[in-house]
């Protein structure tokens, strides 16, 4: 990620446009309730001053109205002024999830997913906070100061002048501690996030825990965040409990200090009683936001380290879409051409490969584990772009193709078969644009030897399968991940197929479904097994990233020695078939 990102409250505006008109009658509110808060003193003034005189009804029921009206001002702009704070804390959850979803699969490579939704979750409640309550604070209490300010100094101009003197002392030392706070909240926030990343990847591999017995070790890993996260805290409890009797002993003295010496003033006839009542009032307002600054300054530094972090992702580079120049509509060849890739490491996984894919065609590529299979379906769907060379649709560049439409043009099972929470349904018809109807749905799960296991369950279709699909068997989530393909109705199958071992009737039913599939579409297949392999109009032999040998099973028989050996390795226990 880039270290150099600009995360101010303006960049952070700019780019939520949150709505002006809420935001400025909230601070119009907000002025009038504070300019209504610091003419009650006056009128409480004047209701003292008369009491040798006789009290005045008229200023009684100004008092009460201008009580009143405050707290209705009051309320209208606290709720505007929040609600454009959770506008734009919604307005970066949607931005934030959008680019999640945009960014390239290599920047999963680099990043933890689990760190990435506390992106979403706890660093913006912490923009909630600050856009919500402190700005709004800051901002009211910004304005009630410098009337409170104006309103000491035409009461009383010595008095007026003995408090702000006093008051740039706490400045000093807020700020350093301030920034203190700030550092320790980053730090914070930064392992939050890595906890809650370690958290969910741990209790998603429970059973391998359990297997493994490694609950203790966990535990204690678990023990070296929170110890952490108990330092950190423990820091910041010393610089609070230096912070807040400071301020507390700060304002005692100021109270003292300006009783006494109004106290004094009264008693020389310079000002009188009702006055001094009505300036401790105002003293009061303006000391409340210095007490709180506090809580605002640790707020700010928490929204600034969340805000870094937002617009570290914000900034990130999407996964490029190219506007369609070569649209392909039902595309009969895929090409690969001196395609070489790396990821990262600068070792060439794969390394200056060609071949073709004609329409109807099966496929098979073997090869070694690590040889580079997976990866060539990667660059396939294009997940990752090639160091150097070509793929082509019909001739045209992937270069020259919207990847959407691209990818449209391509089913993927994978070994690891992913599967949603939610119903057996929505897993199989996951990605359809159209309505699917019952009927055609029951015929896909059919050919995928699916259906019938479907039935037998208590709720059909409208199963619930479990957090990644827990409640199934493997050979039953294989079947499923086989029918969202058939549903998806591509051009080309990418296939990977299952090494896990699963008993000969799973089998014989994924076999069969697999057929199913590579009976209608391209097929291009990981293989696994000698059937498949033999069965292949043409079978790719990969090996460190190379392309050793292309031609039938026959072909290769005859004339690649080293593909008998992978035969030889991969299908041990049907090897009786080459010998
Ligand atoms: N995301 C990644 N980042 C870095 N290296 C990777 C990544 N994915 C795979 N590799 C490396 O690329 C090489 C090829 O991996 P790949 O998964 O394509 O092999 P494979 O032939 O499919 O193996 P298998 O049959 O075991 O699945 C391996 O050395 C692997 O370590």
């Amino acid at each position: 990620m880039k270290n150099k990102t600009n995360f101010s409250i303006k960049h952070m505006w700019k780019i939520t446009n949150p709505s002006k008109r809420q935001f400025s009658l909230g601070l119009v509110f907000s002025i009038i309730s504070g300019i209504l808060t610091l003419l009650i003193p006056l009128l409480i003034k004047d209701i003292m001053d008369s009491f040798s005189t006789g009290l005045s009804f008229k200023t009684i029921s100004l008092a009460v109205s201008f009580l009143i009206l405050e707290v209705i001002f009051s309320a209208m702009s606290l709720y505007l002024l929040s609600k454009v704070g959770e506008g734009v804390v919604k307005k970066l959850r949607v931005k934030l999830w959008s680019k999640f979803l945009k960014l390239p699969v290599k920047f999963y490579d680099d990043n933890k997913s689990g760190e990435m939704v506390s992106r979403i979750t706890s660093d913006t409640t912490a923009i909630v906070d600050i856009i919500s309550n402190e700005i709004v604070n800051l901002i009211t209490s910004g304005i009630t100061v410098v009337l409170a300010l104006i309103f000491l100094f035409i009461l009383d101009v010595p008095m007026t002048l003995v408090l702000i003197l006093v008051t740039p002392i706490t400045l000093f030392v807020i700020i350093p501690l301030g920034v203190k706070v700030y550092e320790l909240s980053f730090q914070e926030q930064s392992k939050m996030s890595k906890l809650t990343a370690y958290l969910s990847q741990t209790l998603s591999e429970i059973k391998l825990i359990k297997s493994y017995n490694t609950e203790v070790k966990e535990t204690n890993v678990g023990l070296n965040h929170f110890n952490f996260l108990y330092k950190n805290g423990i820091k910041r409890a010393k610089i609070n409990s230096l912070l807040t009797p400071i301020l507390g002993t700060f304002t005692t003295i100021v109270l003292i200090g300006v009783i006494g010496f109004g106290a004094w003033r009264v008693d020389q006839g310079l000002i009188s009683s009702g006055e001094l009542v009505a300036f401790l009032l105002y003293l009061f307002q303006i000391i409340t936001p210095f007490v709180q600054m506090n809580h605002f300054l640790t707020s700010l530094q928490e929204a600034k380290g969340s805000m870094k972090r937002i617009f570290e992702i914000l900034d990130e580079k999407e996964e490029e879409k190219i506007v369609s120049e070569g649209y392909i509509g039902s595309p009969t060849q895929l090409e690969f051409r001196d395609v070489s890739f790396e990821y990262k490491d600068e070792r060439n996984i794969i390394k200056n490969i060609s071949f073709k894919i004609k329409k109807g065609s099966l496929t098979a590529i073997i090869g070694p584990s690590g040889a580079g299979k997976s990866t060539i379906f990667s660059l396939i769907e294009r997940f990752y772009d090639p160091t150097s060379g070509d793929i082509l649709l019909d001739g045209v560049s992937y270069k020259n193709i919207n990847i959407e439409d691209w990818r449209q043009k391509f089913s993927y099972v994978s070994q690891d078969t992913p599967i949603f929470s939610g119903t057996i349904k929505d897993n199989i018809l996951y990605g359809q644009t159209h309505d699917i109807k019952d009927d055609y749905l029951i015929e896909i799960a059919q050919l995928a030897h699916i259906h019938e296991f479907i039935i037998g369950l208590p709720d059909g279709y409208n199963t619930e399968v479990g957090e990644r699909g827990n409640l199934l068997s493997g050979g039953q989530k294989q079947r499923i991940a086989i029918a969202r393909a058939l549903m998806r109705k591509s051009y080309f199958l990418l296939l990977d197929e299952a090494t896990a071992s699963l008993d000969s009737q799973s089998e014989k039913k994924i076999q069969k479904a697999i057929h199913s599939l590579i009976n209608k579409q391209t097929t291009f297949i990981i293989a696994h097994r000698l059937s498949t392999v033999i069965n292949a109009d043409q079978i790719i032999v990969l090996d460190n990233g190379e392309i050793t040998g292309i031609g039938t099973h026959d072909e290769l028989l005859n004339n690649h020695v080293y593909y008998k050996i992978v035969i030889k390795q991969q299908f041990e226990k049907e090897s009786t078939f080459i010998n």
